[in-house]
């Protein structure tokens, strides 16, 4: 089939990407002429495993397009997927006009005789699917076309991959949500992701409201369930609990599952932060308090710092002239996205105290930099950054991070300390190796 995705950030190259991996003809369409030039020159734009392999090769095999031109972009689509950024505007709603936009170009550009379904694959408040139908409707009506739905249908068809993990995520859903009432639309889109959910995994039909809904319900349940073992954590912390020990215990009812339930120093990324605010802000305009919400996100900006007051104590609230090694700048490992990380978040109060950081992530030091510049400095690799360091700070779980070497760990930093916001190493390790070891719901052992 003929598809064509606008918007070739992170979703729609591994949208666009993925679809030609299964034998379609791919162009993807991207206003950034920078973007569309690197993809169009081979390269991949975004670190994601096992992603440059089948992008290299459909790129090659010229099932894979790049265009700055939305009218040569959809030329010979019958589908159109719209991964267009939602980014939170002022008020935390999710900002439309990306999608409208482009909702508006495509109405100017529908052709009778030429029926296309154009998807939402983006996060879209409930009501998206009927504003950029009603928006195409409009400039089809202006252009003096007759029957104009007939020329099209609009589909929420939300996407869930993770980064770092999102070619295997779209190759092998858990599912796809596909809303829409349209037979033809079901019809098609049904026979587009056969390839997909061979493996017995289903695709679930419904209405568009009821999909736009699925993903942000998905969304806000799992971070709620971080942050709700965050203040689980906190209560271990108090009680002289581990945290290691009762995700264990609550994880293996199989009514709780075992996935989503890591503490550490707060989710971040480009989805659930604005996903979970943009939820709970329809909510406030239908009219509903959506209060657990509301906790989920104080909970999580307070758990961002939840290492810094043991940091502070440990220096005697005096962190002038210190060296903190910082390993981890990524919101999560295997991916070089730093979209709302914590570590962001720790190097500021670091920096505004007197500190100087020196951090290493196995990828994301280049956003770092752009976002951020000279503000921290940036080593070669994980024990550069130790070099005459006052304490280790760790902000992302990379796993070259889960087995260093201790007894290097120790000759390079000043003092052996460690401030581990994701519980990487055993508690039993860091007292046989002699660290001051301050971690996140479990005893901080001191030397
Ligand atoms: N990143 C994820 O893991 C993920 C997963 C599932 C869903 N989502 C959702 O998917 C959507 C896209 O997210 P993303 O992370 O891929 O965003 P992104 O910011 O990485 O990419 C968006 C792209 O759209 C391009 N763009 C903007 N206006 C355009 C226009 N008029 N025409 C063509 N291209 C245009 C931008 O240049 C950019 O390359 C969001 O709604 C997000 O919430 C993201
Ligand atoms: O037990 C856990 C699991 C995750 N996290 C944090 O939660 C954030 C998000 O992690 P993850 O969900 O793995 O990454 P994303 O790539 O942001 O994926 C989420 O957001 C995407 C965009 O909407 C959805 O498509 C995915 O299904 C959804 O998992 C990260 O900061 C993680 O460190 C924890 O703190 N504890």
């Amino acid at each position: 089939m003929d598809i064509a995705v606008i918007g070739t950030g992170y979703v729609g190259l591994v949208t666009g990407t993925c679809f030609a991996e299964t034998g379609n003809m791919v162009t993807c369409v991207d206003i950034d002429e920078q973007k569309v030039k690197k993809l169009s020159s081979g390269k991949v734009t975004i670190y994601e495993p096992g992603l440059e392999k089948i992008f290299e090769r459909n790129e090659k095999e010229g099932r894979l397009k790049f265009t700055t031109s939305l009218q040569e972009g959809i030329k010979d689509a019958k589908i159109i997927f719209l991964a267009l950024p939602t980014p939170p505007d002022g008020d935390g709603s999710a900002d439309l006009k990306y999608v409208l936009r482009v909702a508006k170009d495509l109405g100017g550009l529908l052709e009778r005789g030429d029926y296309k379904i154009i998807i939402d694959k983006s996060t879209v408040p409930v009501g998206t699917a009927d504003r950029v139908n009603n928006t195409i409707l409009q400039s089809l009506i202006e252009r003096n076309i007759d029957n104009p739905q007939d020329l099209f249908d609009v589909v929420s068809n939300p996407e869930f991959l993770r980064e770092g993990v999102a070619v295997e995520d779209f190759m092998k859903p858990n599912r796809v949500i596909i809303g829409t009432d349209s037979e033809k639309a079901k019809k098609i889109l049904g026979e587009l992701y056969a390839p997909f959910v061979r493996q017995g995994n289903p695709v679930i039909f419904m209405d568009e409201r009821s999909a736009e809904l699925t993903k942000y319900a998905a969304n806000s349940f799992l971070a709620t369930k971080i942050s709700f073992m965050n203040e689980i954590a906190q209560l271990c912390e108090r009680f002289g609990a581990d945290v290691d020990m009762v995700r264990r215990g609550m994880g293996s009812d199989e009514r709780i599952g075992k996935r989503f339930l890591f503490p550490g120093i707060g989710y971040g990324g480009s989805c659930f932060p604005k996903d979970v605010q943009a939820l709970a802000k329809s909510a406030k305009q239908a009219g509903y308090d959506f209060k657990i919400l509301e906790a989920v996100m104080e909970v999580n900006e307070n758990q961002k710092k939840h290492l810094l007051p043991k940091i502070f104590s440990f220096f005697n609230n005096d962190l002038k002239g210190k060296k903190i090694a910082l390993w981890g700048l990524a919101f999560k490992p295997n991916t070089d996205d730093i979209r709302e990380a914590p570590s962001l978040k720790l190097i500021k109060e670091l920096a505004a105290a007197g500190a100087s950081i020196v951090a290493y992530d196995p990828e994301a030091m280049i956003n770092v930099k752009e976002e951020i510049g000279d503000m921290i400095t940036y080593a070669e690799n994980q024990y550069e950054a130790l070099k005459d360091a006052d304490a280790l700070v760790i902000a992302t779980e990379w796993s070259e991070f889960r087995t260093p070497d201790f007894l290097k760990i120790k000759s390079l930093l000043k003092k052996p300390v460690i401030f581990d916001g994701r519980n990487l190493f055993e508690l039993y390790q860091m007292e046989e190796h002699g660290f001051y070891y301050e971690s996140v719901g479990r005893r901080s052992i001191k030397i």
